[in-house]
């Protein structure tokens, strides 16, 4: 997200436009919390984690007379645009904002999820992913030393794109994820005794946080009542939303931030930014409540064939 505010305020900077930073996401425009950000505000933080603006849930933003009020500080401090970098949640405030007070609004997809309809990529899923794969690949030398079953949990409250890609990368033997639509404990079962017959006596198991059965922890327990069996639970956690930002990530950042800024200087008014087979893609933000995408099915299929 660094880089994505970086490139915006150069950007601007650039074009010859000023551009105050709002710290809290819309609590801070609630709160007029916001401050001038320029160029070298933005000085060695490309590599950081997190957002040097800081985020908050803002219930209020929900409320009208919270927004209209808002809006008219925004209007008398002489903002002409705002960049929102957020999910489908920041993307309606921006939509209502702009709708019901002729804002102009650009969002740039940011959430380790992945799961925005109308973009391939979203800030922080590369780095999310990757650090999931890291931390499974050290776990991967105790579950074969020790020829043990371990069940790790991924993040992901209502998204299995993290589980499901994880699993690809890290060899998992099977991966249970909300959106599946076999049950996941059943199927589970029947994957681990037919990777015991095929000779494996390791196994690890990837398990979204919102998969249906509960959760690592529950699994582990239904598998040691239901079959006696032993393992380990290790649930990854936010570990996983922060550290600093693969280059993927960085370079999406900085072309979305970038991208933002020249399209709202050049009137455009209601878009969010995503990417499309590799190309970068700008969408209307009342797009933002088609379906979410689910993990490809193609993916959940793969990663079966290659835990055998
Ligand atoms: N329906 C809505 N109307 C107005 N503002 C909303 C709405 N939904 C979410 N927001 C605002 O967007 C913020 C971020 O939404 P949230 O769902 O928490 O995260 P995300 O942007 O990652 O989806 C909320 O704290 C709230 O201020
Ligand atoms: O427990 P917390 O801090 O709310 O965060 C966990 C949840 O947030 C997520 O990481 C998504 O967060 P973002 O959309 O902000 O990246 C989910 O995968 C997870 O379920």
């Amino acid at each position: 997200m660094n880089a994505a505010i970086r490139a915006a305020v150069r950007q601007a900077d650039a074009l010859g436009m000023d551009v105050y930073g709002v710290y809290r996401g819309y609590q801070g425009l609630v709160e007029q919390d916001w401050r001038p950000l320029t160029s070298r505000h933005c000085a060695n933080i490309l590599q950081r984690g997190g957002t040097i603006l800081n985020t908050a849930r803002c219930d209020a933003w929900r409320l009208p007379a919270v927004r209209a009020k808002a809006a008219q500080d925004l209007k008398d401090a002489g903002v002409d645009a705002l960049v929102v970098i957020g999910g489908d949640g920041s993307f309606t405030g921006a939509e209502i904002l702009n709708r019901e007070h002729g804002i102009p609004c650009a969002g740039i997809p940011g959430t380790i999820d992945n799961d925005l309809p109308g973009t391939d990529r979203t800030l922080g899923f590369d780095t999310a992913l990757n650090t999931a794969v890291q931390a499974i690949d050290r776990i991967r030398d105790t579950a074969s030393a020790h020829e043990r079953l371990f069940l790790v949990e991924v993040m992901g409250r209502s998204s299995g794109m993290i589980a499901v890609n994880t699993a690809i990368a890290c060899g998992a033997e099977a991966v249970l994820y909300p959106e599946a639509e076999e049950h996941g404990y059943q199927a589970l079962v029947t994957q681990l005794r037919a990777g015991w017959e095929r000779g494996k006596r390791s196994s690890i198991v990837v398990v979204a946080e919102g998969d249906a059965s509960g959760g690592a922890y529950k699994i582990s327990e239904l598998l040691r009542k239901d079959h006696n069996l032993d393992m380990r639970v290790v649930v990854l956690g936010h570990i996983q939303r922060g550290g600093s930002p693969t280059a993927i990530d960085r370079i999406w950042g900085s072309r979305w931030g970038a991208e933002a800024v020249k399209r709202l200087a050049a009137g455009e008014t209601s878009f969010y930014l995503g990417s499309e087979n590799g190309e970068l893609v700008s969408r209307p933000l009342a797009r933002i409540h088609d379906p979410k995408p689910n993990p490809p099915k193609e993916l959940a299929i793969l990663a079966g064939v290659l835990a055998r």
